[in-house]
């Protein structure tokens, strides 16, 4: 259909694959984390958005946001946060969102192989399997996410890759803001990521990004990808077999 023949031109359009790989495998390298802006385009992005709002109006996709107590005005009120759902993509209504997984596999494989050819850090890693896409949506409310490491203890994961849909987005009104504190980056530097529409962010998964999602005042809607490093992906699920696991 003239969608589906649309979607092969997206990179002719928007950057070529080759510049966003290097630019990955540059940015992994030098901060452990990278952003690639306008990654699908108006259209695409907006398509993707519709999907996600499709699912999260209809009953019984999202789970309830897990109850988290925010720290009021003094009182201590307890919120809904983050309501996720998980797809692999070949769901019902799901094609736009497919698209934009394969495309965001399209960029990690490309740029896990030109890292190996060049021995950047990337390249310490046999990228070869990812885990479904998880979509997030922050009701607002002051909803947040506390300081973490996606990856503390090994589990194979080895970058996080986000794509951000949220059009218009203006964090000084809506919070929301990504907080990352790499490991590293000498002082109390940190980088501040806005959730801003057809982003996309990669950092690495392990203890050398911790972040936080700062409180939200809007629905604040992301699909997240984790993709494993095939050895310590099997080191994990060794581990988990036999029972060694923490
Ligand atoms: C909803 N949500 C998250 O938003 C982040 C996270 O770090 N998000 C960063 C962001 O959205 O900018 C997570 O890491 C996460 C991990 C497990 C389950 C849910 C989770
Ligand atoms: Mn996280």
């Amino acid at each position: 259909s003239l969608q589906h023949s649309s979607w092969s031109n997206v990179f002719e359009q928007r950057k070529d694959l080759d510049e966003i790989c290097q630019n990955l495998v540059q940015d992994m390298d030098a901060y452990g984390v990278c952003v690639v802006d306008n990654f699908l385009g108006e259209e695409k992005g907006k398509a993707v958005l519709g999907e996600v709002l499709g699912m999260y109006n209809t009953k019984g996709v999202f789970k309830d946001g897990q109850l988290v107590s925010r720290k009021g005005s003094g009182d201590l009120k307890t919120i809904r946060g983050d309501r996720i759902t998980w797809i692999n993509g070949t769901e019902k209504y799901c094609n736009n969102i497919k698209q934009l997984i394969s495309q965001v596999d399209a960029v990690v494989v490309r740029a896990n192989k030109m890292a190996m050819a060049s021995s950047g850090k990337l390249g310490m890693y046999n990228i070869d399997s990812r885990t479904k896409a998880m979509v997030a949506c922050y009701p607002g409310l002051g909803s947040h996410y506390v300081k973490h490491v996606d990856n503390p203890n090994r589990d194979g994961r080895c970058i996080t890759a986000i794509y951000y849909l949220n059009l218009n987005w203006n964090v000084k009104k809506s919070g929301g803001l990504l907080r990352i504190f790499p490991e590293g980056w000498l002082g109390d530097k940190v980088a501040d990521i806005e959730p801003v529409f057809d982003r996309l962010l990669f950092f690495w998964s392990d203890r050398r990004n911790p972040h936080e999602v700062q409180p939200a005042f809007d629905t604040r809607y992301a699909i997240t990808l984790w993709y494993f490093d095939a050895i310590e992906r099997k080191e994990a699920r060794q581990r988990y077999e036999t029972g060694r696991h923490s």
